[in-house]
């Protein structure tokens, strides 16, 4: 038997509200668009916009769903923190036993005030500060996943200082093409991440004579938003290859790290089988005996998360119609950054077809805020609220304050309730920040 694998051990404190296979939380109701029992109309006069709002039950639903068919395999569910790190959202996967994946260690300070066992925390990243490294040692995170030879003696090193010996995987690059957006591929030779394949059994040999240093197994991620599944197998296989080799050169592998990266559909696009992705993992590293886990971000939050926005104009431009709405690639930095569309939904009840597609751009002075042509979104009126929908991963988490704007509030809904969950940032506290700290230096002349 694999060790005991803390990431899995714990039983959902709380019974999912909906099982695999319900419709959406998002439906109609007398033509407005209501969020669970809540309309968005009312949660936008509450609190303006543009806004973030999020799923309970969703978040819930699809940790179930997931945990449902890799459960049975033994495989753990650790959430990419970095895709929503809203504390609250964090706290509904906690409360469900979820694992957190995290990569700084803000996201560690946020993936413990959730309530997660440091035993289920596996710390990954290309560049972990010495600090951080302390950090996570000191909290006695379950794993620390080092991604080069460099990494490995700081943690060595920082270990040693704190008496504190280091549970550590390798992350390997196995040169995989994940087959998705470019920017978001994490294994192909030439990517910052992991360590070759090839030069891993020397340094896991290396690891595994370290005092302070306890090598226990293998992680890999390839991308992100992946949607055929082959690229994970072939990743997968060679993971498992390597294992193969490292126990016969007597080395000790007893866990395995898969990553996370698996896509969503979007609009018509049902996205990947979740059945297929699950008999993958066990075809591949089913029959090590490894303590295996797997850490999405995306698909564990994105569908449960809609941002919504208002168009504050509209404008003829040549051959193309424009709606200028109050959101901007600063709340939604996707479109811009990868190309990325998000479905539109309206808040008022459809209208009749408009003549020309919209292209909804946001009041950034950039060409590239902009969200993209939708043909089917009726005639709009200034005023008219709208849902960018799988917005609850790398939405609000990628968010920055560029032009000077206030970050967006986010809502979650449970239910017929509603809670804030993240007050808008005032552009007045963005100035607080910004009051100068004493000189530290010589005294200028004069
Ligand atoms: C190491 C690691 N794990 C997990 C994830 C989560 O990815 P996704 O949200 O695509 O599941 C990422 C982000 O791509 C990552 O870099
Ligand atoms: N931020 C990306 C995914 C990359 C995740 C981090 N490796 C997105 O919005 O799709």
């Amino acid at each position: 038997m694999p060790e005991a694998l803390a990431l899995s051990s714990a039983p959902p404190a709380i019974a999912p509200l909906s099982t695999p296979g319900q419709p959406r939380w998002l439906s109609r109701q007398d033509g407005v668009l209501h969020a669970e029992g809540v309309s968005l109309a009312d949660i936008a006069q509450s609190v303006g916009t543009p806004f973030y709002c999020y799923s309970a039950s969703e978040l819930r639903r699809g940790y179930a769903e997931l945990t449902s068919a890799v459960g049975p395999l033994g495989v753990a569910v650790c959430f990419a923190v970095k895709a929503n790190s809203n504390l609250n959202v964090l706290t509904e996967f906690a409360r469900l036993g979820c694992g957190m994946d995290i990569v700084s260690g803000g996201e560690m300070d946020r993936a413990l005030a959730a309530g997660t066992p440091a035993s289920r925390i596996i710390f990954s990243g290309v560049g972990k500060t010495r600090d951080e490294i302390g950090r996570a040692l000191e909290a006695g995170l379950h794993q620390i996943n080092v991604e080069s030879a460099a990494e490995l003696d700081v943690v060595a090193e920082v270990a040693q200082s704190l008496g504190r010996r280091a549970t550590v995987a390798l992350r390997v690059n196995p040169d995989v093409d994940a087959g998705t957006h470019a920017k978001i591929t994490t294994a192909r030779k030439d990517s910052k991440f992991g360590i070759a394949i090839g030069d891993v059994p020397a340094l896991y040999a290396r690891a595994a004579k370290m005092p302070w240093v306890e090598c226990l197994g293998l992680a890999v991620h390839i991308g992100s938003q992946v949607q055929n599944l082959s690229p994970f197998r072939h990743a997968w296989a060679a993971l498992a290859g390597l294992v193969r080799q490292l126990r016969a050169e007597g080395l000790t592998v007893t866990r395995l790290d898969l990553g996370g990266g698996l896509g969503i559909g979007s609009g018509a696009e049902p996205g990947p089988d979740l059945a297929e992705y699950a008999r993958i993992i066990a075809e591949t590293v089913g029959d090590l005996g490894c303590a295996v886990n797997v850490e999405p971000g995306r698909w564990l939050s994105a569908r449960a998360g809609i941002l919504v926005t208002e168009v504050l104009y509209l404008k003829q431009g040549d051959g193309a119609g424009f709606a200028v709405v109050d959101a901007a690639m600063n709340d939604l930095m996707r479109p811009a950054l990868y190309d990325a569309r998000h479905p539109v939904l309206t808040v008022h009840a459809p209208r009749g077809a408009a003549p020309l597609p919209c292209r909804l751009v946001g009041p950034i002075c950039e060409s590239s805020d902009d969200f993209g042509s939708y043909a089917d979104l009726g005639e709009l009126k200034s005023g008219d609220l709208l849902a960018f929908d799988n917005a609850g991963a790398y939405g609000a988490s990628m968010s920055s304050t560029y032009n000077s704007r206030a970050l967006v509030p986010e809502v979650l809904v449970d239910g017929d309730r509603f809670r804030v969950i993240r007050q808008r940032t005032g552009t007045d506290r963005l100035l607080q920040l910004e009051q100068p700290g004493p000189w530290t230096g010589a005294p200028s002349a004069g």
